[in-house]
């Protein structure tokens, strides 16, 4: 049969070169090159199928996603493939699954934290999977408080041994991905305890259940937590529960590279800071931020297209009627949405190099750069995931009743993304982390102290306190330093404030919280800052190909300015812009999504998704919508018969009745 391209026509407006932004997209041809490859093996390989999760059992879909995982090691091995490119299978497969927690923490915290010769035992095992760990931190009554947990592990000299205990009901660890069924080792966090005194958190290589059976080791209580939101989503993974009752390691279980325990007991700390125990939370952040540009991205791939598919009045003399993409309200809330999975991309990118900037350094013994690493990695997740997660849920209602169903693909990537905004740091919990970077900041100004970083722009704060932007016309809003100086400017004076007002509070503690809620803003438009300019210096960079820039431009345009209309209270309120400027940058907005229209389903073809990743009928990339939800609907189990189950039990008797009441 020949195969239609419903979207022909919208493909053909592009005003730009698609595969050369698909490689802008990857990051690079080699990235592109990977994720091509990958994307496609999962796809034509039936094992992968995805399509029925939302109607099997949680006990079908568990075992249904450790032979996945299983398959999809099997052909790593098999097929050679490079840690890159088994990592993107692993993607491309999207099923939560112990693997992500596996490479994602357990290995990551070992090599963070561990010593050579930790990382000779255990990463050896780790990494041709002889042993499958996970990252066991959080605990009925403590997860973002990581000072406050409770587990303890107390030191034996006798024995040279360290005894993991959970002394509390509060104290049993819960939540860890991995844990609940399937990891043989844990790297337990617990408070190290050496002759009754606590030197609290630290991280301790545990193993929980038989290499052989698979039955827990004696004074271990494990299983799982439960059903979690949604269907199929995240109960694929076995979020777990674990009780210790006085298990005993060895000494050089313990992640000794922050801090050492002795032969004797002596507790050394070396000149690696503390909150490198923190360090692995750092990386996992990092790499989420790529994920929201990945979630998100998938998203706006599904609305998009199905806007252009979807037709909604306006037909004449019986003409077709309005794409619903060309309504200006579904473009005010779209293009926003596929401007931030492009500014999340590249912010994405370079929080990535910002980390591996600040692991070279940390190797060298240099920790400058650390709190800033914290800080943006800290912000830029909570931000790029609290956007990812609204954008997704108004993709849906920017599909209207079908985006409801499961089909679309949407009710599964909601379900399975929206705890990205609590775990890694529940997102307002991590908003204060970056606030308080930002009052040391701000009490450093005019201390002489050379800013750097993130923070640079802080440096000029004599003119970003008094300045008033110089735009004169709606053109001027696309200059990139009428944008960053508006963004830079209301950054600062909200942070200013924050402080003046902390400042008048009877101390800074207390202070701080009474400012809680201005606090978390001001690191909103800290972060927002940012973005902005990650995009800027993206575009100013090198970029090849026909239209790319263009295109680029309008998208960052729309990110920035979109952003601007949303918080423009505190634009106005801050004195940065006037009401005249406001409007300006509204009827630049206008142009630039009219600009965007034309190429909109192109710039969504670029994040080359397969129709198995997208698993969804309205983001189809031919676009052939109502034949396969049509078709889809009779798969459903519940249409396997005419009649359902139940009926004869529960509707015909009422039916009966109401027969008998009728003729009364
Ligand atoms: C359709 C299918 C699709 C499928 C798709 C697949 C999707 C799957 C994708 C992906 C899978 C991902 C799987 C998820 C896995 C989740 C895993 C977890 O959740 S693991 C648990 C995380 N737990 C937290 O994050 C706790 C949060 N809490 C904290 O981090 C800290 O306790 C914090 C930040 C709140 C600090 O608490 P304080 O106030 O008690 O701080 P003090 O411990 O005293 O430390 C303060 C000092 O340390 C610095 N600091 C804090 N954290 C730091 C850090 N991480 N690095 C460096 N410095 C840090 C601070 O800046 C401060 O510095 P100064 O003293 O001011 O200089
Ligand atoms: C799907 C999923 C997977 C997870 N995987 C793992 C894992 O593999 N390993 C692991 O160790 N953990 C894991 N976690 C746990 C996760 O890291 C924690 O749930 C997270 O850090 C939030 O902590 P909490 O649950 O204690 O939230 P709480 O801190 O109890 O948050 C509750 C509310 O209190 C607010 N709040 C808390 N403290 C403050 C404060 N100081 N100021 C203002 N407001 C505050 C929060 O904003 C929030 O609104 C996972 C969680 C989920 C949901």
């Amino acid at each position: 049969m020949e195969e239609v391209d419903h979207l022909a026509h919208e493909r053909n407006k592009a005003q730009f070169d698609v595969e050369a932004m698909k490689i802008v997209w990857a990051g690079s041809r080699h990235a592109f090159e990977v994720s091509d490859r990958m994307s496609r093996l999962v796809a034509s390989d039936p094992a992968f199928r995805k399509d029925n999760r939302a109607t099997l059992s949680r006990k079908e879909l568990f075992k249904n996603t450790l032979r996945k995982a299983a398959y999809a090691w099997k052909r790593i091995v098999e097929l050679h493939l490079s840690e890159e490119e088994a990592s993107k299978l692993r993607f491309f497969v999207d099923e939560p699954a112990y693997t992500d927690l596996h490479w994602g923490m357990f290995v990551p915290a070992i090599k963070g934290q561990g010593t050579d010769e930790q990382h000779q035992k255990w990463l050896t095992l780790a990494y041709k999977m002889q042993i499958i760990g996970c990252y066991a931190q959080t605990e009925l009554g403590h997860g973002s408080n990581v000072q406050g947990l409770e587990t303890t592990a107390t030191f034996d000299p006798k024995s040279d041994e360290f005894i993991i205990h959970s002394p509390t009901l509060t104290s049993s660890k819960w939540w860890p991905g991995g844990l609940g069924k399937v990891s043989t080792h844990a790297v337990i966090y617990a408070r190290l305890i050496i002759d009754g005194r606590d030197h609290g958190v630290h991280g301790f290589i545990v193993q929980l259940r038989s290499l052989d059976d698979h039955l827990p080791l004696p004074g271990i209580t494990i299983g799982d937590i439960g059903m979690k939101f949604g269907n199929g989503a995240y109960n694929t993974m076995d979020n777990g529960v674990l009780q210790f009752n006085h298990v005993r390691i060895p000494r050089n279980q313990m992640l000794m590279r922050v801090s050492q325990v002795t032969r004797e007991g002596k507790y050394v700390q070396s000149d690696v800071p503390r909150q490198l125990v923190y360090g692995t939370m750092v990386y996992v952040r990092q790499t989420i931020v790529s994920d929201a540009s990945s979630a998100l991205s998938r998203a706006v791939c599904v609305a998009v297209r199905y806007s252009a598919v979807r037709r909604q009045f306006g037909s004449q003399d019986g003409g077709p009627e309005t794409q619903v993409i060309d309504y200006k309200t579904q473009q005010s809330r779209l293009f926003p949405l596929l401007a931030s999975a492009y500014a999340f991309r590249f912010v994405g990118e370079w929080l990535k190099w910002l980390y591996m900037d600040v692991t070279k350094r940390l190797q060298a013994n240099e920790f400058s750069t650390l709190p800033e690493a914290h800080a943006c990695t800290a912000g830029l997740k909570s931000l790029t995931t609290t956007a990812t997660a609204d954008g997704i849920e108004e993709c849906r209602k920017l599909c209207g009743g079908h985006g409801y169903l499961c089909s679309s693909g949407l009710p599964e990537l909601f379900a399975v993304y929206v705890p990205a905004c609590t775990y890694e740091g529940d997102n307002t919990v991590l908003l204060l982390q970056v606030a308080r970077f930002l009052m040391k900041t701000v009490s450093q100004l005019g201390s002489g102290k050379q800013l750097v970083g993130t923070t640079a722009y802080m440096q000029r704060a004599e003119h970003l306190m008094q300045c008033t932007s110089d735009v004169r016309s709606a053109e001027d809003w696309l200059k990139p330093s009428f944008i960053l100086e508006a963004f830079e400017a209301r950054a600062l004076r909200l942070a200013v404030t924050c402080a003046k007002n902390i400042s008048k509070a009877p101390n800074p503690e207390e202070g701080f919280s009474q400012l809680s809620p201005d606090l978390a803003e001001a690191a909103v438009a800290h972060c927002q800052l940012i973005v902005v300019s990650k995009f800027i210096d993206k575009i100013q960079g090198d970029i090849d190909g026909m239209g790319l820039k263009e295109q680029l431009q309008a998208l960052c345009g729309i990110y920035a300015l979109s952003l601007l209309h949303k918080h423009l209270g505190e634009f106005l309120s801050t004195g940065c812009i006037t009401p005249k400027q406001a409007a300006l940058a509204n009827e630049k907005l206008r142009s630039l999504y009219a600009k965007v229209r034309p190429n909109a389903v192109a710039l969504v073809d670029a994040f080359n998704y397969t129709d198995h990743f997208l698993g969804s009928i309205l983001g189809r990339y031919d676009g052939n919508v109502y034949p396969k939800l049509y078709e889809e609907a009779w798969k459903d189990p519940l249409n396997d018969s005419v009649v359902p189950d139940g009926y004869h039990e529960y509707v015909r008797p009422l039916l009966k009745q109401q027969l008998r009441t009728a003729k009364l």
